[in-house]
């Protein structure tokens, strides 16, 4: 189980300040249990992973097992919400190495579909050109451009590669029950699908089939990450105290910090296996917040390695930033730092010390370092990495979004200025029905 020290920040805000947010938190929560709030229609992300069945696991594991069974490769063709989560949690679990070790017990997955680099696209088809690869497509309007063009591509590929009736079965789709082309395409060709629901948003997906069948083709136990996930929905249930729930807390005191000029949060983490847990957070935290002219910037460092670059900025830029640390408590893992007689190196005082233990002192240090820079500290700890544990943080994470969402006065559940780019992409390429745009951003060109 994660737990959340806020120690640090009260140099900088005020213990009081923040425990006075109770009534303001309460109202959040009520808002989000009643569904009273702004929209509203997308809250079934809250009581979801207690609301998952043995049946619905056990039909995502079979799948998966298919997939397992018949592919080295799998394609998680996804964007956004639609790839973050699952790709958070299969880099959280898995080996750093894993697509170079030659014994694999799971196919590599590769992610597609979140960028329109036609280099990317090249270089992986012709990765794939002799592998037997099987593809998930994942996409809730069943629309994105992204996405869209990479299925193309990759379906046509695996058609021609391995027959018709085998990408029938090493094709599968997740996305809305009955609305967009990814829906028409999958029920032409007769894919297995899995429906999101209408009432959980791309970024709150992670727990329906758009991050638990991907996991699962990785090799990863869902069983446990809903487990973890449900564990953490009855420790930061509206029913609990508010010194008591780590959501409610956390939302608490980034809107404090905010109100005293904090613009800016930044993930941190100690272990380069976090760094997309930190691109899912970044954008379940920016989609949710960054409206109405308002919401704290969510960024993320690698440390210690962007101590040597990001670093300086954070030690004595402008202070307009706060820090939410992730600590892994244990690692996985055994290495002792060697002795060596003729210490020419000068690292002869860690000799015998664990790599984690000399990891750790960075971390302290970095914490130390920080806070005496006018940087606001916040802690999470997982006490190791495992699903139980990631499913926890991710639901954490999510109720602490809705309720921080709240509290801002924004509607947490939207993303209305993301269409712009769309709109204008859309125009730029003459795609039927933007007449009008084409004409009026030509206009400007
Ligand atoms: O699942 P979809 O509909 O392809 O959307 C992918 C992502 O694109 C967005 O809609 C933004 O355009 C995100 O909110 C979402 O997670």
């Amino acid at each position: 189980m994660i737990s959340l020290n806020i120690e640090k920040t009260f140099g900088f805000i005020s213990k009081e300040k923040v425990f006075a947010y109770e009534a303001e938190v309460k109202a959040a929560q009520e808002m989000l249990e009643k569904g009273t709030g702004k929209g509203n229609d997308f809250l079934g992300w809250l009581h979801l992973p207690s609301s998952i069945t043995k049946e619905h696991l056990a039909d995502l594991n079979a799948t998966a097992k298919v997939l397992r069974d018949n592919c080295e490769v799998v394609i998680v063709a996804g964007i956004g919400g639609s790839y973050l989560g699952a790709r958070a949690v299969i880099e959280a679990l898995s080996n750093s190495f894993t697509w170079l070790q030659e014994k694999k017990t799971a196919p590599v997955m590769i992610y597609a579909g979140h960028n329109i680099s036609e280099d990317y696209l090249y270089e992986l088809t012709e990765y794939l050109k002799d592998k037997k690869f099987g593809v998930i497509n994942i996409s809730k309007s069943g629309t994105t451009t992204e996405t869209a063009l990479a299925f193309r591509l990759l379906k046509k590929q695996c058609e021609d590669q391995r027959g018709k009736e085998t990408a029938k079965k090493v094709i599968v789709a997740v996305t809305d029950a009955k609305k967009g082309a990814a829906r028409v395409t999958a029920d032409k060709e007769g894919y297995k699908t899995f429906i999101i629901p209408d009432n959980v948003g791309g970024r709150f997906s992670v727990l329906t089939p758009v991050g638990l069948l991907p996991i699962a083709v990785a090799g990863f136990d869902i069983d446990k990450l809903v487990a973890g996930a449900a564990d953490m929905e009855k420790v930061c249930g509206s029913d609990v105290a508010f010194t008591e729930n780590p959501a409610a807390i956390y939302a608490a005191t980034r809107n404090e910090l905010y109100r005293n000029g904090k613009k800016i949060e930044i993930l941190v983490n100690f272990c380069p296996k976090l760094h997309y847990v930190s691109e899912w957070w970044k954008q379940l935290y920016g989609e949710s917040e960054g409206k109405d002219n308002k919401g704290i910037f969510p960024a993320s460092v690698d440390f210690s390695t962007d101590l040597h670059s990001m670093g300086q900025w954070i030690q004595e830029g402008e202070r307009s930033i706060f820090e939410t640390v992730i600590s892994v408590e244990k690692v996985n893992h055994k290495l002792e730092v060697p002795s060596d007689e003729a210490n020419l190196d000068g690292l002869n005082f860690l000799a015998g010390k664990r790599v984690d233990e000399v990891n750790k002192m960075a971390e302290l240090g970095t914490q130390l370092a920080h806070v005496d820079g006018g940087v606001p500290n916040m802690r999470i700890v997982l006490p190791e990495l495992s699903e139980y544990n990631i499913g926890g943080l991710l639901y954490f994470f999510e109720k602490a979004c809705g309720i921080s969402g709240y509290l801002l006065g924004v509607n947490p559940f939207n993303q209305p200025g993301v269409e712009a780019y769309k709109k204008n992409m859309f125009a730029l390429l003459d795609k039927p029905g933007y007449e009008e745009e084409s004409k009026a951003i030509r206009a400007k060109l």
